[in-house]
């Protein structure tokens, strides 16, 4: 995959790699109910570029960013996130690497009810025992004002729309600048105007923070706002395009399922 120019990213290592896998697989079971969800994969995710991964219903996507992000440990392979091998973290260390160095969106929006909008976004500050000093609150009053949810600060999830609670889940995740940011079907409960406007603040996030960003997605029309996508199937990554456009996206799903 190409370089990025956005070495200024909180993500970017020394070669501008923010998340790398090497021979990746991932096998579920044994016998006659194996299944070799990754077949061998090798990706380099530049720093600050929003990629999308695409590929039919079983093709190893979410197999793929849970053992990206340290969710789930693959049979074989390297992981590196941030410059660390996920696989020389111990179970404890690999929690704590996960909290501070990573962001999750999901298609559930994932708050919790009983707190503000604010509570919701500073919670990862919190629960890392750091305290909002200068540099935190003005990457919080940037995300907010990007995100423009600073009217709702006040409110609890159940008070705000769909899509106002996803720009809510947006900046919980990127309020700790991680080093990557992974999005699971961040659209797949909004209608098309709210997925609109939350492609377009993950994309501002990488135009303006830097901000590294992966998205599994089933939408051709969300995959298109990504600056690269990488299209598996059976395991493997068959196609990468950059620059997607929505005819590009089809040939390449034709491809791949044909
Ligand atoms: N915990 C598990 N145990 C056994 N098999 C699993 C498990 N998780 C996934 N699989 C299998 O691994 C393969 C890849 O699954 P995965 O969920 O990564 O695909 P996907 O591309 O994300 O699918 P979808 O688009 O339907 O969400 C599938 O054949 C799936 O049935």
């Amino acid at each position: 995959m190409t370089q990025t120019s956005a070495t200024h990213s909180p993500s970017a290592t020394a070669d501008g790699i923010a998340a790398r896998a090497r021979a990746l697989t991932k096998t579920y079971g044994r016998g006659a109910t194996e299944v070799q969800a990754l077949r061998g994969v090798d990706l380099d995710l530049p720093a600050g570029r929003f990629t999308a991964i695409m590929g039919p219903s079983g093709s190893g996507k979410s197999t793929l960013m849970h053992c990206l992000a340290g969710l789930d440990t693959p049979t074989s392979g390297e992981v590196t996130v941030g410059g660390q091998q996920l696989e020389r973290l111990d179970d404890t260390a690999l929690t704590r690497f996960r909290r501070d160095h990573i962001g999750f969106v999901f298609q559930a929006f994932n708050l919790l009810p009983m707190l503000t909008a604010e509570q919701n976004i500073l919670l990862p500050i919190d629960l890392s025992g750091r305290k909002l000093n200068a540099s935190t609150q003005h990457r919080f009053d940037d995300v907010v004002d990007v995100l423009g949810i600073r009217e709702r600060l006040g409110h609890r999830p159940s008070e705000l729309s769909g899509g106002q609670q996803q720009r809510v889940a947006i900046a919980r995740a990127l309020v700790t600048e991680p080093d990557i940011v992974f999005a699971d079907e961040p659209t797949g409960n909004l209608d098309s105007e709210s997925s609109r406007e939350v492609l377009d603040f993950l994309r501002r996030s990488c135009r303006e923070f830097g901000q590294t960003v992966v998205m599994v997605t089933h939408e051709i029309d969300a995959a298109s706002y990504a600056d690269d996508v990488l299209v598996l199937a059976d395991g493997q990554i068959r196609a990468h395009l950059e620059r997607p456009t929505s005819e590009t996206l089809v040939s390449a799903l034709q491809g791949v399922r044909a």
